[in-house]
């Protein structure tokens, strides 16, 4: 196939005029050719847990100091949020961005999940770091988001950042300096009308009964693609149409994703990319959390296979 023709060359900054957001994907986008490089060497486990009880990896630390240090250096982020963080990290911010509110607004507060997917660090399949900027402390509704990102780490290296203006997908390379090359392939990604791909995450015994009936009518109309991370599921959901869902289970009904670093940022891109996401009975941008780390059921995709999805569960 013949590769897409960049729209522009050499950057350009997401984030429409607003300087903050556009300086937090610039750090994005520059750190992600030196996470890439980092992720080799770093496949064992760090000896530690992070707050939601998972093991974490030598990458989720390495990414994380290194996303974390990039970011609370940007004059405008008051904080940064992590999911390998037990508590927010004050960052000053003295200068204010917050939607529509020009210099004297509140600070940014930004959120990531600095290697989504790293258990497959060891399988080598594809990773992503998820960005979210929030224009109020967290914990927040994702109504409170004025844009939203991630890298995905598959076999090249692209970024998907949304804000109030759209979607756009950018192709990120190291220069010959020892900078980064960004191209942008789409500058208005939308999600395509006729889907194709689904993937469910958890294990079939422990789905809802609800859920089984309607994952057994998407398995007669769509392919199945599970990769076992949520950036390269919803990156598929986004390039071919469909569905992507982590849901509620029997055994955790409140689902395996984060609300703040995963399926606020995933919703708020793919609403803005056309399509549609709910926890099963609300938007999810309108889920209400009570701390930082809380979990939810993501189900997101093509909109009418997620109407299709609610009245199912109801
Ligand atoms: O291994 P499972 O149960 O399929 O879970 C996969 C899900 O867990 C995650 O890996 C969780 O993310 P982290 O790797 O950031 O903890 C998601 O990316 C993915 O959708
Ligand atoms: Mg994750
Ligand atoms: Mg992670």
């Amino acid at each position: 196939m013949v590769p897409p023709t960049p729209v522009t060359d050499g950057g350009g900054s997401p984030g429409g005029d607003d300087p903050v957001v556009a300086a937090v994907f610039d750090a994005v986008a520059a750190t992600a050719p030196e996470v890439r490089a980092a992720l080799p060497g770093r496949r064992v486990e760090s000896g530690t847990e992070n707050a939601s009880g998972e093991s974490v990896l030598a990458g989720d630390l390495y990414a994380d100091e290194l996303l974390g240090d990039a970011i609370t250096a940007i004059d405008g982020v008051g904080s940064f949020v992590s999911e390998e963080r037990e508590t927010a990290v004050d960052a000053g911010g003295s200068v204010g961005g917050g939607a529509g509110e020009g210099a004297d607004g509140p600070p940014y507060a930004v959120a990531i999940d600095p290697l989504d997917g790293s258990s497959n660090l060891r399988s080598n399949n594809a990773m992503g770091t998820v960005v979210g900027v929030y224009d109020t402390p967290l914990p927040a509704t994702g109504r409170d988001l004025v844009a939203a990102g991630y890298v995905l780490y598959g076999p090249i290296t692209t970024m998907v950042v949304a804000d109030e203006a759209g979607v756009r997908e950018e192709v990120i390379e190291r220069d010959g300096d020892g900078g980064v090359e960004r191209s942008v392939v789409d500058d208005d990604l939308r999600l395509p009308n006729d889907p194709l791909v689904y993937g469910f995450g958890g294990r079939v015994p422990d789905w809802p009964d609800a859920f089984t009936a309607y994952a057994r009518e998407i398995e007669d109309e769509l392919k199945l693609r599970y990769g076992g991370a949520m950036v390269g599921d919803v990156n598929q959901v986004l390039t071919y149409g469909g569905v992507f869902a982590y849901p509620a289970l029997e055994s955790a009904p409140e689902g395996k994703l984060r609300l703040s670093f995963e399926a606020n940022p995933i919703a708020y891109i793919v609403e803005r990319a056309g399509g549609a996401a709910t926890d099963g009975e609300r938007d999810i941008l309108d889920v209400e959390p009570e701390g930082v780390h809380d979990r939810v059921p993501l189900y997101v995709g093509t909109e009418e296979l997620v109407e299709r999805l609610k009245a199912a569960l109801d």
